[in-house]
């Protein structure tokens, strides 16, 4: 199969990658999911004219001019409304957000009022029509589309929802994430290890990953370097009903790299394997019923730059949001070599010097090198065939923090 190109490989991936389904979520879990549909208002807001201060609620041809004396009828708090009406020369005591009473149409505040005992007060500015009072419908009025299908539920966004009085949505399912790491040299963190083995390090970059995207994960451990013990966590992924399943390493041409004859054994048809990229070259995609696989490169900074280029556009689109990357312009702080036939993704330092970017590649560039990953925070993007660039030529940079 010839090395398919970065572009088209995203493409085929992104195809018909469209959101998942709806489900009803109680308002106190949705901060930052996904609306599935529009919230409509259910309800009027404000439903009444309410003051917008504590004060008196007078009529304004009385205190068109001060001082003025008028005489207090009654209270107001918020959620008692005052019941009678006020006429010429009457005021009533009103709080923030109570109705405003019949026949009041201007809220005094009280620090423009002086108490003159025995139900009388004295206005002691002029005070204009509607002063202070909030129309009802100000904020919204019911049936009004409040929020679209899409957005992401932030802070101002959920009290809204709340405001209209919904309870709960109807959000983007999260989708879910089966991982799966393979290799019989691997044990998990805080092992103690043998002389062959090493930590099984990727699963937990890669969940943080799809996380970062909203999506949930399924960490299935990792399967020994054995069709059976592959197949079992591949079957264990689709009876949970993952969205997507990650297979990590045994994806290029070792005698050892199985996951494309389990997957394929399991039902899954491949769409490609094989991306003119560096690192990542082994990436392998097809689908398993609904269910879309994508093998991950073994070597760990492979499978990183794979989920940041591959996994959370598509985890992104099914679970409704938008993802771009954060690509920028930069000039290079050293001098790069004339590139192959891989779209190469060159880990480097990112700098800003007199409002400029400086991304300098280091120098070493081998894919199991985690610890310069997390030194880079950008990538270096090489066309295939780029031919050799100076230092200070412009470049293409993928930020990564
Ligand atoms: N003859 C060839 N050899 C290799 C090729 C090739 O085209 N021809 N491609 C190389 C490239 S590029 C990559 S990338 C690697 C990836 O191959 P696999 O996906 O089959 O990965 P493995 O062989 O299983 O592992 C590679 C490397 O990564 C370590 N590894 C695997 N899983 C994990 C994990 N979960 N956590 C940490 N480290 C992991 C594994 O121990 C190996 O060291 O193949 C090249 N070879
Ligand atoms: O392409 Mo592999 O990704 O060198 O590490």
């Amino acid at each position: 199969m010839a090395l398919v190109p970065v572009a088209e490989a995203l493409e085929r991936l992104l195809d018909d990658a469209t959101p998942l389904p709806g489900e009803s979520v109680p308002l106190a879990n949705a901060a930052g999911r996904v609306l599935a549909q529009p919230v409509v208002a259910l309800r009027t807001q404000p439903p009444f004219n309410a003051s917008a201060m504590d004060g008196y609620a007078v009529r304004s041809a009385d205190v068109a001019a001060a001082p003025a004396q008028l005489e207090v009828i009654g209270m107001a708090p918020a959620g008692r409304g005052f019941s009678g009406t006020v006429r010429e020369g009457q005021a009533v005591r009103i709080f923030t957000g109570a109705p405003l009473p019949e026949g009041a149409d201007t809220i005094v505040i009280q620090e423009n009022v002086r108490d003159l005992g025995n139900g009388r007060i004295e206005v002691t500015q002029p005070t204009a029509q509607a002063r202070n009072v909030r129309r009802r419908g100000l904020d919204f009025v019911q049936g009004d589309v409040l929020l679209e299908k899409g957005r992401v539920l932030d802070a101002a966004a959920l009290s809204l929802a709340a405001s209209a009085n919904h309870p709960a949505l109807n959000l983007v399912r999260r989708p879910l994430v089966a991982i799966i790491a393979t290799g019989d040299e691997l044990l998990p963190p805080g092992s103690t290890l043998g002389p062959d083995q090493i930590i099984s390090s990727n699963a937990y970059g890669v969940a943080a990953a799809a996380q970062s995207v909203g999506a949930r994960v399924l960490d299935l451990g990792i399967a020994a370097d054995r069709k059976e013990a592959i197949a079992a966590l591949v079957r264990k992924a689709v009876e949970a009903n993952a969205d997507v399943i990650v297979t990590l390493g045994g994806a290029s041409v070792g005698d050892h790299d199985l996951i494309h004859d389990v997957l394929t054994g399991e039902g899954m048809k491949l769409d490609f394997w094989k991306i003119a990229m560096r690192p990542g070259k082994p990436l392998m995609f097809g689908r398993l019923g609904n269910i879309r696989c994508i093998g991950l490169p073994g070597n760990p900074v492979a499978s990183i730059v794979c989920s940041q280029l591959f996994l959370k556009p598509m985890l992104a689109r099914l679970g409704g949001r938008d993802h771009r990357q954060d690509l920028r312009t930069a000039r290079l702080g050293a001098a790069m070599q004339a590139n192959d036939v891989r779209q190469d993704y060159v880990r480097a330092s990112v700098r800003e010097e007199a409002g400029a970017l400086i991304a300098t590649p280091f120098g070493i560039q081998d894919s199991s090198m985690l610890r310069m990953l997390a030194e880079a925070n950008g990538l270096i993007v090489r066309e295939p065939f780029a031919p050799a660039a100076e230092t200070g030529a412009e470049c293409s940079v993928l930020m990564l923090r």
